[in-house]
Parts: structure tokens; C-alpha cells; sequence
């Protein structure tokens, strides 16, 4: 490949992490407003690089693209089917809109980046994550094949405090022959619903899920749940989530959680 290919290629995947660190920031910056110092200690550290609009030799952008190595999870790849694909981009094209004047603002949804340890890369996370379980890593992210188990994006709306998640069940999630296992049906929904949470009050753990089973979820298919804040009081955050088909017409699961605010202590006690 010639010079100039390579320095070509590193500018676009730099131009891509840019992208989706920019994202990450605003996010962050959202989340961290709920949040006391130590779930900000937990955002990732991209939060913290200068604006990218300082950005402007080829040389600082293979730099960046070095420090944006975590492999963002939510997203698509080559196992993603057409209905991951058409609601991924329903969402997605209402994370950004386009105003009459050709100007570009935030929609009301925001995709959120998902990694297989967020931990190693939050501020100070590199050590925290050594200490803790070192090779720990999400439940929900450790398979590497892609599509084999749980491909899943999740929008989160803050008007709405309402948090979406595309879910593709992958042929390692079987259960009843040929269906999603109730098991990890529950996994999804605690993830689903522990995000919104977080979202929503920082620092959470779950204490109750409750989980009604109405249909089957065929695998291999999409579906798509849907999380809504019913109430906050004091430490206590509750959510409920429905698992439908991709048009919200078939309701397969409907669940509700109680998630209670976490310190860090929390989480070294155990
Ligand atoms: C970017 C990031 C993405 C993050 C992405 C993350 C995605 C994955 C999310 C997965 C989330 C999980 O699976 S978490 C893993 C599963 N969960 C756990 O292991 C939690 C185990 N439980 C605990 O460690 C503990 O219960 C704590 C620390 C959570 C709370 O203990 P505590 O601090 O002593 O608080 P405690 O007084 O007991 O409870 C506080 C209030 O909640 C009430 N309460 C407590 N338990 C219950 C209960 N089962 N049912 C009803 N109410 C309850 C109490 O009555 C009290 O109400 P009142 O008197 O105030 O009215």
C-alpha cells in the first residue's frame, strides 16, 4: 500500500473515532449531570480530550485513533439482519437532524456507545480495572463472534426518559428448541433496564426484576424493548420494559425493575 493510501485510511478511522468519541462526549456530559464523581470517574476517557476542532494534522489523528482502540459494540456489523439494520437507522437518523436551514442539532435520541469493559476506559479506570477482576469483562459483550449471542444497540430520549434497545438474538441464546432462553431474556432486560437507570440516577444496582413471559422469542429474530422511568424516591429508581416485535404489535415479555443508587464503596464491599 502506498504512502499515501496509509495516510488516507488512518485519516478516515481517525475521522471515525472522532466521530463516535464526539458522540461518547455528549452522552457523557448528559449522564454526568445525574451522576456524583465516582460513575464519573466510570465515563470513558476520550470524555476529556480537547475540543476536535483543534484536530488538524494527520499525525495527531493516528494518535487519536490509537487512543480510540475500545471496540464500540452497538455498532452494526456484517451479522446485523434487515430489521437490526431499519431500526438501528430509524433511531439513529433521530440522534441528528437537519434544521430548515441546513444546520445541523441534536435529535431527540442519543445512541449509546457500549463496550465490553467500560471501567478500563473511564479516567483512572486503566488501574481500577486491574485491581478489580482484571479479566472481567460485560456478560453481554464477551462472546466474539459477531451475531452469534447478543447484538444489541440501545437510544436513550431524555425528554421522553425513555430508553429503547434493538435486540437480535444469536443462535447461542437457545433455550426451548429453536427459541431465545428465558435466562437470557432476563440478561437483556436487567441490561436494558440497569442503562436506563443509570441514565436516569448514576450508579445503580438491580434488587428486583420481575418478569412476565407471554410469547416466544423466536432466535435469530429482532425485537425491541422498551424502557419507561414509573417512578423515583429517594435512593430507588423504577423502571418497566416491554419486549415487542420490531412493529410493537406482538408483546413477547413485559418486566419491571427496582434499581437502588450504588456508591463505589458499594461496589469494592460486594
Ligand atoms: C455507563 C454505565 C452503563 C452500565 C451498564 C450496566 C448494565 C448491566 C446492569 C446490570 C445490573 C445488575 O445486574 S446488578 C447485579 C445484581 N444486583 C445485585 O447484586 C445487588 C445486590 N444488593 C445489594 O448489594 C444491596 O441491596 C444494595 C447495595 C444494592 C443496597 O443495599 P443498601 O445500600 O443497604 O440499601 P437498602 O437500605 O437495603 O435498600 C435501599 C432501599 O431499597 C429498598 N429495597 C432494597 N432491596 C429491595 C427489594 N428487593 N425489593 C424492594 N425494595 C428493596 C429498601 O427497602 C430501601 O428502601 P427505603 O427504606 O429507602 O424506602
Amino acid at each position: 500500500m502506498s504512502f499515501y493510501r496509509r495516510q488516507q485510511r488512518r485519516c478516515q478511522n481517525a475521522q471515525g473515532a472522532q466521530k463516535m468519541v464526539g458522540g461518547m462526549f455528549q452522552i457523557g456530559r448528559e449522564m454526568s449531570k445525574g451522576f456524583n464523581s465516582s460513575i464519573r470517574q466510570q465515563l470513558p476517557r476520550q470524555t476529556l480530550h480537547p475540543p476536535w476542532s483543534s484536530i488538524n494534522s494527520v499525525r495527531t489523528m493516528a494518535v487519536l485513533q490509537w487512543c480510540s482502540n475500545p471496540r464500540d459494540f452497538s455498532l452494526p456489523n456484517s451479522s446485523w439482519g434487515s430489521d437490526m439494520r431499519r431500526l438501528y437507522e430509524h433511531f439513529n437518523s433521530q440522534c441528528e437532524i437537519e434544521t430548515e436551514a441546513g444546520e445541523k442539532k441534536w435529535g431527540p435520541w442519543r445512541r449509546l456507545p457500549s463496550y465490553n469493559r467500560s471501567l478500563k476506559y473511564a479516567t483512572g479506570g486503566g488501574i481500577l480495572s486491574k485491581v478489580i477482576q482484571s479479566k472481567a469483562r460485560l456478560f453481554t459483550r464477551s462472546i466474539k463472534e459477531k451475531g452469534a449471542a447478543f447484538e444489541y444497540v440501545m437510544f436513550v430520549n431524555k425528554v421522553e426518559q425513555k430508553c429503547v434497545c434493538v435486540f437480535q438474538a444469536g443462535h447461542l441464546l437457545e433455550g426451548p428448541p429453536g427459541h431465545v432462553h428465558g435466562g437470557a431474556i432476563a440478561t437483556i432486560i436487567d441490561t436494558v433496564l440497569g442503562t436506563h437507570a443509570t441514565y436516569l440516577s448514576g450508579p445503580v444496582m438491580t434488587v428486583n426484576l420481575s418478569i412476565n413471559y407471554r410469547r416466544p422469542i423466536p432466535l435469530g429474530s429482532t425485537v425491541l424493548l422498551t424502557s419507561s422511568l414509573d417512578k423515583k424516591e429517594g435512593r430507588k429508581t423504577f423502571v418497566s420494559c416491554q419486549v415487542t416485535d420490531t412493529e410493537g404489535s406482538k408483546l413477547h415479555t413485559e418486566a419491571t425493575g427496582l434499581f437502588v443508587s450504588v456508591t463505589v464503596e458499594n461496589l469494592l464491599r460486594g
